[in-house]
């Protein structure tokens, strides 16, 4: 099993408030093997991006969540991780991409400045030329051809589209094992998000890195994921490789979210299938199912 990058467990999480824990997450488990692309597919709500946000151990530092189960990122428990350690894995041996670009860059300094603080979380004795070469080789990987003058500008002279370059060349600057990566682009139109993800694509297999790779398109995760988790209301439904969940979608829920899909060929929601193994959970209905019919 060392060809796992991470591997989750029966994972679990709870918001705390004055009327008790509310659970958002029912025991999740899920694995991403060393090169490979997964998609985590689910709707707004489904628990996405609290699943990242445990994995960079964002969650288990407040107060006010509970999280159990087993994050294992090569090999270490981050769940069981001092504080300290979370904190030097994220920008190094795991980073994030977010929907925005332009928010996740600093409007106050250079893009420059920026690389520079990112590769010093690596090497804290890197020199400011060293990061300056570095990153015009992490531009250059993103198809920027004029380096020099980005990494002299603020996000804000840049357009959305080269900001969301800049932000990839920052994430896989310092070789991450593996990349979170939560609808990039999305805020963007789709020529560029489109441009972007190839963009991405192209990258991590270059550097053999590892994606958890957020979504709620599955146009988009058609695309570029070679396994699929598909999450409703914090329980994994379904999953299995992208073109055989594509063609033989079992839990209505997934047919659910395909026929949200374009098809040349047109085609609506497909009849439920007889029978779905338990999920227990609690049940809202959708899309025209009863809840029971997409949690049983
Ligand atoms: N800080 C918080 N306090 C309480 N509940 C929260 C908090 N953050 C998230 N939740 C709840 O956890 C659940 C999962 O949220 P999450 O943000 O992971 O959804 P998502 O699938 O990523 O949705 P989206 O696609 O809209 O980003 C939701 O019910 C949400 O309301």
């Amino acid at each position: 099993m060392n060809d796992l990058t991470l591997k989750l467990t029966d994972l679990k999480l709870a918001f705390r408030s004055w009327s008790g824990a509310n659970e958002v997450l029912h025991g999740i488990s899920l694995h991403i093997r060393k090169g490979e692309r997964v998609a985590l597919v689910g709707e707004s709500g489904s628990g996405k991006s609290v699943t990242a946000r445990i994995v960079l151990g964002m969650l288990q530092e407040l107060a006010a969540t509970r999280v159990s189960g087993d994050v294992i990122f090569e090999g270490e428990d981050i769940n069981a991780m001092s504080v300290k350690k979370r904190h030097a894995l994220r920008g190094t041996r795991m980073s994030m991409i977010f929907q925005d670009p332009t928010s996740s860059l600093n409007p106050v300094y250079p893009i420059g400045q920026q690389f520079f603080e990112v590769l010093k979380r690596r090497d804290r004795r890197i020199t400011a030329a060293d990061a300056r070469k570095n990153a015009i080789a992490a531009l250059d990987d993103v198809a920027i051809h004029d380096p020099e003058r980005v990494l002299d500008s603020y996000a804000f002279q840049l357009s959305g589209g080269m900001n969301q370059r800049v932000v990839i060349a920052m994430a896989l600057a310092n070789n991450p094992a593996l990349l979170l990566a939560d609808e990039p682009g999305t805020a963007l139109d789709v020529t560029v998000q489109a441009q972007t993800l190839k963009l991405m694509s192209a990258l991590v297999a270059k550097h053999g890195t590892s994606v958890l790779f957020i979504s709620h398109n599955l146009g988009v995760v058609r695309e570029f994921a070679d396994r699929v988790y598909v999450i409703y209301k914090g329980n994994i439904v379904e999953q299995g490789p992208t073109a055989d969940l594509f063609a033989d979608p079992r839990h209505p829920y997934t047919r659910a979210l395909l026929s949200a899909v374009p098809r040349i060929s047109g085609g609506g929601i497909p009849d439920l299938p007889e029978d779905m193994d338990g999920f227990h959970a609690p049940l809202i209905a959708h899309e025209g199912y009863s809840e029971g019919e997409l949690l049983k």
